[in-house]
């Protein structure tokens, strides 16, 4: 049930934020997510790593209703995402990678619109979009449109579309990809606050650093499997993430004496 310009109904029982149970996805036979079950409990704040092609964005896809699974079942605080896309997606905002928006909207028009499409009164959007423009630092481009914003403002007007109606669960594809460090700083305040009121955050990434530093729990993964899943602290145990996923993804042979030839063009 939508509070239309509120805070999202909880639609569950008290359970978990995020449930993946037995998910698999085959792309023409091919098996990229092998059975993959993940619980995200409430409140917290989520990071998914894992190598390039280890199937996270395939993961949070399926998981969000943009995706369908093979097989397996995701629910949203209860609900479940391909049984009932309609109330699991009005409880959950989503920033997924490479997020297709209306570029030729200006981003204050684009937040306009997904407000008009969560079915917001219009003077809660109009209040809400200027104090995320403001916020993220998107004030003077508000009229610009999106087609020419740079790669990092791409990503917080993307942010700031998934969080204007309040949602439960914020799912983000590598939210801080070429985010510069002063926005960086804004958006982990923003997660913070976000999860402190409540809310739930599933985010991927591969800083390792800053799920360190941000998430309280962690899963890595690999070849679409679950390698671990635990709270940061008990994964890192004193040591450092960067160090435990190299452990459990297995550092690659490397480059070894190849690449001699790098740097041996001759001088003009
Ligand atoms: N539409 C598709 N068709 C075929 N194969 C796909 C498709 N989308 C993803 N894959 C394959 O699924 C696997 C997992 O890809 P995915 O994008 O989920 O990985 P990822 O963990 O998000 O990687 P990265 O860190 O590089 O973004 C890869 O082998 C990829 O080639």
């Amino acid at each position: 049930m939508t509070d239309p310009g509120g805070a999202v109904g909880s639609g569950g029982t008290g359970g978990p934020a995020l449930e993946l149970d037995g998910l698999v996805k085959e792309f023409r036979g091919r098996r990229v997510v092998h059975g993959l079950s993940l619980t995200v409990p409430r409140g917290s704040l989520f990071g998914l790593v894992g190598p390039n092609g280890a199937g996270k964005t395939t993961t949070l896809s399926m998981a969000t209703g943009l995706l369908r699974p093979t097989a397996g079942v995701a629910r949203v605080l209860g609900l479940d995402v391909w049984a009932d896309p309609a109330a699991a997606k009005a409880v959950m905002g989503v920033a997924p990678d490479g997020m297709r928006l209306f570029e030729q909207l200006s981003g204050r028009e684009l937040l306009h619109y997904v407000g008009g499409l969560r079915r917001m009164p219009h003077e809660v959007t109009a209040a809400r979009a200027e104090e995320l423009l403001g916020v993220l630092d998107l004030r003077t481009d508000a009229r610009t449109v999106v087609a020419d914003y740079s790669a990092g403002m791409v990503k917080k007007i993307g942010l700031a579309a998934a969080l204007i109606h309040a949602p439960r669960l914020l799912v983000l594809d590598e939210p801080f990809e070429a985010v510069d460090p002063v926005s960086s700083e804004t958006v982990r305040t923003i997660l913070r606050r976000y999860v402190a009121t409540g809310g739930t955050v599933v985010m991927s990434s591969h800083v390792m650093e800053l799920v360190e530093g941000l998430c309280d729990r962690v899963a890595v993964v690999a070849d679409g499997r679950v390698l671990a899943d635990d709270t940061v602290a008990a994964l890192t145990a004193g040591g450092s993430l960067h160090r435990r996923f190299l452990e459990l993804v297995g550092a690659r042979e490397g480059v070894g004496d190849g690449l001699g030839w790098l740097g041996t063009a001759p001088e003009p």
